[in-house]
């Protein structure tokens, strides 16, 4: 029985995995994601926030991997998804003040949401990934929807401060690319990566872990 690990803690990524037909089972990589980007920029301090998408899901990737030891486990897939600002990265704000400032500037602009993807195929080590993009188009809200969207502590724990899919999907006013790159996991390159790796959509969505 081949089976599908997410190596990620959001539950946007696996509703999304749910929703297509997958049920993985979760493993949550612990990766000290801030040393890897200090790392990172040392190495490269031209470091774009979509090449740091990418490194941040490899290394989640690369930590549940190293670890797997059980069999039945074929894949392994980790994500990571920044926003762009002014080429600036946002992720998670973690605060009140910090969401409030980046919607103040934000709001009435366009962004660039990357997410990083990388695929392990525990059978023989091969791996496939990259980052998809999305351009969001953020709504003019005023300073008092502002304030109510902060104040649901939604906007906190979500990369850019905001979502597609829960509460703050009123203040997106469009998107250029799939939603579902926008919520974490872009499921069409999932689908390319596996083809990448030989294997069929559907020999993957109808395992079940
Ligand atoms: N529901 C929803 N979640 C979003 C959206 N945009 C970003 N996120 C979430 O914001 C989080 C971005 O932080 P990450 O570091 O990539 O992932 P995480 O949640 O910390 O989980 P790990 O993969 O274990 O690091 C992810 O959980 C994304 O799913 C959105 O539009 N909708």
């Amino acid at each position: 029985m081949t089976s599908f690990v997410l190596a990620s803690a959001s539950p946007a990524r696996l509703g999304l995995l749910r929703a297509a037909g997958i049920e993985p089972q979760v493993v949550v990589s612990e990766v000290d994601e801030d040393a890897v980007e200090s790392l990172a920029r040392q190495q490269d301090p031209g470091l774009t926030p979509r090449r740091l998408a990418q490194l941040l899901a490899e290394a989640k990737g690369d930590a549940v991997a190293s670890r797997t030891t059980d069999e039945r486990v074929r894949w392994v897939l980790s994500c990571d998804s920044v926003l762009e600002v002014d080429g600036q990265v946002h992720g998670k704000p973690g605060t009140p003040e910090v969401a409030r400032e980046r919607w103040q500037q934000v709001r009435g602009r366009l962004a660039v949401l990357h997410t990083g993807h990388h695929l392990v195929d525990m059978r023989d080590g091969r791996t496939a990934g990259g980052p998809a993009s999305a351009t969001v188009r953020f709504a003019s809200v005023t300073d008092a929807e502002v304030e109510g969207y902060v104040a649901t502590g939604e906007p906190l724990h979500v990369a850019g401060g905001f979502t597609l899919d829960g509460l703050g999907a009123p203040f997106v006013e469009s998107i250029e690319g799939h939603p579902s790159t926008v919520v974490g996991l872009c499921l069409p390159l999932l689908r390319r990566l596996l083809t990448d790796l030989g294997t069929d959509w559907w020999s993957v969505a109808q395992s079940r872990a």
